[in-house]
């Protein structure tokens, strides 16, 4: 019996000693097997590390940002390893679509040193009742490395430097996801300083920014949920666009350009906004273009019955958002899910909205972008010209005064025709030029009646 023991007791410690000294020649491919079956026997000796990211966090509402951007990482890499893949696949004009099977894995190098991504899910309980039209099975990646690259991978690679991301709700099929959104590398130039507005308004909605963006305790002392909604509105041109790249840029945010007009109902909706991440901006572009949001679609189909069936059909491809949708999510599930989300709406006609959806509340602050004043045109000429004062300044403050132009239109004056070498002073009084020959037009219009 002793005997026997003892002899149960050397083959371990044969094998976690075969297995010490193999780890460090054997592949990991062969070991991972391996480690698997033994894990509770070799984890002292485990030379990998694991780290693992679970899709939701906190409590169990709140998409995890680091997983999201792992996500959009890796769709990158599998997309090239596709390309590679696509390459070899003579004569398919079939597009390669990645998909990855739970416990598939992809690697991943960084300064030489390899990395494992493994997707899997936990299952939850299915008796208990979700409110949320979320499901049940909780998505995570794992992360695999030897331990004795813990610091470079914790404190290097997965904080690598986080790239802004443009996302879009135009849907592409990618890798291991069901992801609705996806994704560019967000790179705008704009900022606050090259903005051209009035400089207090700017002053003033800058502070706002950095109150929301450092209210973490502010929001949660007074029970609110961490969110900021901002309208934007102005005539074409003014800078609307250009503000919420500056916004980002400022806070270091993620963008969602969310395009309403291709959002199938209410349902995917909510869906494409759970899967939003924090420290993000979701933008509705032409909110009064996106959508029939005054109710008459309603009336539109009720009028309507008896339509053919082509009518009918692409009807039904038309997005079935609707106001109350809309409103829905900014006050409900937007409310319980959206931390640390900036929601902004643009439009060129503010008075055409439903009062409902920018009351107060719903749209904390609104942000007129206008014509181009004497203040918003000094930045531009710091911004394309690089000068801050010129003797044709009176003469075009004094234009400004009469006229209507958008900073678009200033900026397209100033700016110096490429490869010219036009001077400064050509392009004030191109800019100049362009300004009287819209005050007489406007007089000669006066003049006809
Ligand atoms: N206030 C501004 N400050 C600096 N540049 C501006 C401003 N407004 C417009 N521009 C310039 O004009 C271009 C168009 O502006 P932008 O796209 O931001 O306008 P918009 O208000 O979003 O217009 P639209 O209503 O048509 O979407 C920008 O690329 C930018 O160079
Ligand atoms: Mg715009």
């Amino acid at each position: 019996m002793m005997e026997s023991v003892t002899q149960l007791g050397s083959s371990i410690a044969g094998f976690l000693f075969a297995y010490k000294m193999l780890e460090n020649f054997l592949p990991y491919e062969i070991l991972h097997p391996i480690r698997r079956k033994f894990r509770k026997l070799t984890a002292s000796f485990d030379p990998y590390l694991e780290i693992t990211i679970p899709e939701y966090q906190g409590n169990g509402f709140e998409r995890s940002s680091a997983y999201a951007s792992i996500e959009q990482y890796l769709n990158i890499i599998a997309t090239k390893q596709a390309q590679c893949l696509e390459a070899n696949i003579t004569g398919q004009t079939k597009k390669v679509v990645l998909t990855m099977a739970e416990g598939e894995e992809i690697t991943d190098k960084y300064k030489g040193i390899k990395l494992w991504w493994e997707s899997g899910k936990t299952t939850q309980n299915k008796q208990t009742i979700s409110m949320y039209p979320r499901e049940d099975d909780k998505k995570y990646f794992k992360l695999t490395f030897h331990k004795r690259y813990r610091e470079t991978v914790t404190e290097q690679y997965l904080k690598h430097e986080r790239q802004r991301k443009l996302y879009t709700n135009i849907k592409r099929s990618g890798w291991g996801t069901r992801s609705l959104w996806s994704h560019v590398v967000f790179e705008h130039p704009a900022s606050f300083d090259t903005i051209a507005m009035d400089p207090l308004k700017k002053q003033e909605i800058m502070d706002d920014l950095m109150i929301f963006a450092k209210g973490k305790d502010y929001y949660a002392k007074i029970g609110k949920a961490w969110k900021r909604g901002y309208l934007l509105y102005g005539p074409p041109g003014t800078g609307k666009s250009t503000m919420i790249a500056a916004m980002s840029n400022l806070l270091n945010y993620d963008i969602y350009d969310l395009e309403l007009t291709s959002v199938k109902d209410n349902t995917q909706l909510r869906k494409l906004l759970i899967e939003t991440s924090g420290k993000s901006i979701i933008v509705i572009e032409d909110i009064d273009c996106s959508l029939d949001l005054t109710g008459q679609r309603k009336k539109n189909e009720e009028n309507e019955v008896g339509d053919n069936k082509i009518d009918k059909e692409k009807k039904d491809e038309a997005s079935q958002v609707t106001l109350s949708g809309l409103l829905n999510f900014i006050d409900g599930l937007w409310s319980a899910c959206g931390n640390e989300r900036i929601i902004v709406f643009t439009t060129n006609h503010v008075e055409k909205l439903d009062a409902a959806l920018i009351r107060s509340g719903r749209m904390d602050k609104h942000i007129e972008l206008s014509y181009c004043g004497f203040e918003a045109f000094k930045v531009l000429a710091k911004n394309y010209l690089k000068i801050d004062s010129h003797d044709l300044f009176e003469k075009i403050r004094g234009l400004l005064e009469e006229k209507k132009i958008t900073p678009a239109d200033v900026a397209e004056n100033l700016m110096p025709k490429s490869g010219t070498g036009e001077d400064k002073e050509s392009c004030l009084l191109r800019l100049i030029e362009a300004l009287e020959e819209d005050v007489k037009e406007k007089d000669r219009e006066e003049a006809k009646g």
